[in-house]
């Protein structure tokens, strides 16, 4: 559903002098319909700029080599939403409002988008919050009003960027377990996520799979597939981080 094969990133030095910072080294990963993936690495090993090549938001001067594959809409567009970690949420309009920006700006018609904003609202937990502005809302609130918008937009493939990097660990905690009952993909199948974070417990709590990424230039040096009861041997891919 979600391919890069080969994919090198390189951004040119800025004013033209010095090297070009290479982001990501002949990068291959698949995700498939149906799975969450949590894309683990160390600051500044390319994690975003993953995400960003799949979501069609790279800066016009990255070089870039290698496949990427996206599913498209009927109209030919990306069929893919990205969510950034800060909220973007608009401080003049009110939550509802809010939650369905991103469907109305994906060509959703407002009679379809409103009661799927409204019912979503409560399964996200903010149920009695449609008129709220977002300075009335706590920062978990936010964040899921922000995910709410970004799946309100219908496309089948979510790009979550550090969604919860900006909440204390307690509030992150909480939203991770929070996400892992509403479950992502498995509402549908049709669905792939992928996700990116630096907190380990993150991913195990959310992922069926974690890709973890080595140093800049980004590569992947260990994948590990969840399964059974555990789902993931945590020493193990705590002693891959460390590798
Ligand atoms: N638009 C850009 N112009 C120049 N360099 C960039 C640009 N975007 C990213 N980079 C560089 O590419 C490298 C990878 O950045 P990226 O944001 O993908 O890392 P990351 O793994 O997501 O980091 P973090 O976890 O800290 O958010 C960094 O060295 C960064 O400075």
């Amino acid at each position: 559903m979600l391919a890069v094969r080969d994919l090198t990133v390189a951004f040119p030095p800025a004013r033209g002098k010095g090297d070009a910072t290479v982001a990501l080294d002949r990068l291959t990963l698949e995700v498939s319909r149906g799975e969450f993936v949590a894309v683990l690495g160390p600051s500044g090993c390319g994690k975003s700029t993953l995400l960003r090549a799949w979501g069609g938001l790279l800066v016009e001067r990255a070089r870039v080599s290698g496949e990427i594959a996206v599913p498209r809409a009927s109209d030919g567009t990306r069929a893919t939403a990205w969510m950034p970690q800060r909220d973007g949420l608009l401080p003049w309009r009110r939550a509802l409002s809010n939650a369905m920006v991103g469907a109305i700006a994906a060509g959703v018609p407002r009679e379809r988008a409103l009661p799927r904003a409204r019912a979503l609202l409560v399964e996200f937990g903010l149920g009695g919050f449609e008129d709220a502005w977002p300075h009335e809302l706590s920062g978990g609130m936010r964040q899921r009003l922000a995910l709410l918008r970004t799946c309100l937009t219908e496309r089948p493939v979510l790009l979550l960027d550090e969604p919860f990097g900006a909440l204390d660990p307690v509030t992150r905690r909480r939203m991770n377990a929070w996400l892992a009952s509403v479950g992502l993909v498995s509402q549908d199948g049709e669905r792939a996520v992928a996700l990116v974070t630096h907190d380990v417990d993150e991913a195990i709590t959310l992922a069926d799979r974690i890709v973890v990424m080595s140093g800049r230039p980004g590569r992947i040096v260990h994948e590990v597939q969840a399964h059974g009861e555990s789902r993931y041997d945590r020493e193990a891919l705590l002693a891959s981080l460390d590798a």
